[in-house]
């Protein structure tokens, strides 16, 4: 009980940063694909910064959002903004992760894009080909434009197959897609993911809101 992880995304503000030290994240992501919420790696290396000050239970892992990015554009910002984890949200194969994970030392979690919302939902990817190769598997709902931050949810029927296929490569099971504080607990109850993972659940009028992400935080926690 308790134990699913959860990142909250897509944060810009140094004053919201400031106001969530109390809270039990486990990861922050910071959008650096192209997206409303995308940050400058000068930017997120201050927002980075502030994670030092966090108070508990321990410091909240970086993670850096991307889609389809080259390998030197990463590098410099992987860098300069001293993530602990790189995201990739596009079709980036699994020869590409793993030079991220050799040359630029971080972890690496694969996001799968689920394309329909249908009982039969397909995946942008084939999982199997990362397996041994990735840190984590994140499901998220496809988005036509962005590639994701959709606020929808995608059919969660088809979790424990993916769940499954994580845990039994040792790594962890995150989804995201639509999640809000009113949603997430059943998605924990009835799914058992590892991690949870939210943007626009946590947001009004398009800026992060501290009461949204408490609460999240707070049904996740208890979930
Ligand atoms: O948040 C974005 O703008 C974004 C843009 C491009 C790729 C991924 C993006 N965010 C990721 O989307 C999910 C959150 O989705 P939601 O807004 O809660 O539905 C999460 O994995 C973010 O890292």
């Amino acid at each position: 009980m308790g134990d699913t992880a959860v990142k909250i995304c897509g944060l810009q503000d140094v004053e919201v940063l400031k106001s969530m030290v109390n809270l039990p994240v486990d990861y922050i992501g910071f959008v650096f694909a192209p997206s409303r919420r995308r940050v400058t790696p000068e930017q997120a290396a201050l927002l980075s910064a502030q994670l030092k000050a966090w108070k508990t239970p321990e410091i909240p892992q970086s993670v850096g959002v991307f889609v389809n990015p080259e390998l030197e554009e990463l590098a410099a910002i992987v860098e300069e903004a001293q993530l602990d984890v790189v995201q990739l949200h596009g079709q980036e194969s699994p020869q590409f992760c793993r030079e991220v994970k050799e040359r630029l030392g971080t972890r690496v979690f694969k996001v799968l894009s689920v394309q329909s919302l249908n009982e039969n939902s397909e995946a942008s990817i084939n999982h199997e080909l990362y397996a041994g190769v990735i840190d984590g598997l994140l499901l998220d709902t496809f988005d036509p434009v962005y590639g994701g931050g959709s606020g929808s949810t995608f059919a969660w029927e088809g979790i424990p197959a993916y769940r499954d296929w994580a845990r039994n490569h040792g790594i962890p099971l995150f989804v995201a897609g639509g999640l809000l504080p009113s949603n997430v607990a059943e998605l924990i109850d009835k799914y058992s993911p590892d991690g949870v993972d939210v943007s626009s659940g946590v947001e009004s009028d398009g800026v992060k809101d501290i009461d949204k992400i408490a609460a999240f935080v707070g049904r996740v926690k208890q979930a």
